[in-house]
């Protein structure tokens, strides 16, 4: 298994074209979750990828496995809970206005994932354990499921990937430092956004963030900055790698994972820092590109041809 992660994943009901659910009648259906954005994003590209969750036993709930399964993500390890519903979405974006988000969520069956859903073999045979900060926020059982996979992981060298996801809507900062900073200092690669750092420290420029990432000892964080690019941060010093020009920027959100999909593909080739956050930035501008949080997502072969600025013949 190249990359195990778990988290709660719903299926979202988007309003295109920048129009509001107020005055709208269709809505787009896909399956949301930061997790399962970076599960997809690396089978397209070609790993092995274990998720697991707890869903509903409704519609939701198998629209989920079978977009999963039809990407052979491997999903032996979901549960099927009869008593809590998958949680749902909604989502409207208005042409200069951010992305609103309304959430149904509270009491699904993903707040019921506790530590008894993970196999100790699972994180063991796993060369990547991807976790964000999403989960620990969604209850006290699912934060607990959090630390035993960090906990393990460590145990058997599992390299640890961390996300932090802030999403306010779910818990107030206050208590997603309380959370997120120790899981940070236990990671090997944290890929924060510039904005999440500037929460999490209270520093925005580079210098103070990068003293503060040397005083919490992460060995490898990539910081990212939509637009504006990405830092790999590492011992004190800095490498910016900008990120690749998007013509028409449609839905930004799931840039970040498929950013992390990217880089972690690198990563697991062996390729250097930088190769590797080159392709994170090429998944993101693949996935801004386009409607919903992995339609854009790139196969293998594409993700190649697009940085090989290959001019082959397609029609
Ligand atoms: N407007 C844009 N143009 C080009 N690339 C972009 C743009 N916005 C985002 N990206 C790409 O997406 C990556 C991640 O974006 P961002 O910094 O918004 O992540 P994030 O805040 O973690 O995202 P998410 O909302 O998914 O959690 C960037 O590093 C960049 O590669
Ligand atoms: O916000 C969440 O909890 C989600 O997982 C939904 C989105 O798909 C995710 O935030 C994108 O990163």
């Amino acid at each position: 298994m190249d990359v195990l992660t778990f988290g709660e994943t719903m299926v979202a009901f988007t309003a295109l074209n920048n129009r509001s659910i107020v005055q709208h009648h269709d809505l787009f259906v896909s399956v949301a979750g930061a997790e399962t954005n970076v599960s997809i994003a690396l089978a397209r590209l070609g790993h092995r990828v274990k998720w697991f969750s707890r869903l509903g036993d409704d519609p939701f709930g198998r629209k989920i496995l079978y977009e999963l399964n039809a990407h052979q993500i491997d999903t032996s390890g979901v549960m099927i809970d009869p008593h809590y519903p998958t949680g749902i979405m909604f989502k409207q974006k208005k042409e200069l206005l951010d992305t609103e988000v309304i959430y149904y969520r509270d009491h699904s069956a993903a707040t019921q994932l506790s530590k008894k859903d993970l196999q100790n073999k699972w994180v063991k045979d796993a060369k990547v354990l991807h976790i964000t900060g999403i989960t620990p926020s969604l209850s006290a059982s699912c934060k607990e499921l959090v630390m035993e996979a960090i906990a393990l992981a460590k145990q058997h060298q599992t390299v640890i990937s961390f996300d932090p996801n802030i999403r306010l809507k779910l818990w107030s900062i206050e208590e997603a430092k309380k959370v997120l900073i120790p899981i940070a200092k236990q990671c090997d690669i944290f890929l924060p956004g510039k904005s999440e750092m500037k929460l999490l420290c209270g520093a925005k420029h580079l210098r103070d963030i990068q003293a503060q990432l040397a005083e919490w000892a992460i060995p490898l964080t990539v910081m990212k900055d939509g637009a504006n690019g990405a830092w790999i941060i590492q011992k004190g010093c800095h490498t910016f790698v900008p990120p690749f020009p998007v013509r028409r920027v449609v839905d930004e959100i799931g840039a970040g994972d498929a950013f992390a999909a990217g880089f972690l593909h690198g990563y697991l080739r062996g390729e250097n820092h930088e190769t590797s956050v080159k392709f994170g930035h090429a998944c993101a501008a693949f996935v801004v590109s386009s409607e919903g949080d992995t339609s854009g997502l790139p196969m293998k072969h594409e993700l190649e041809r697009f940085l090989n600025k290959d001019s082959e013949t397609l029609r």
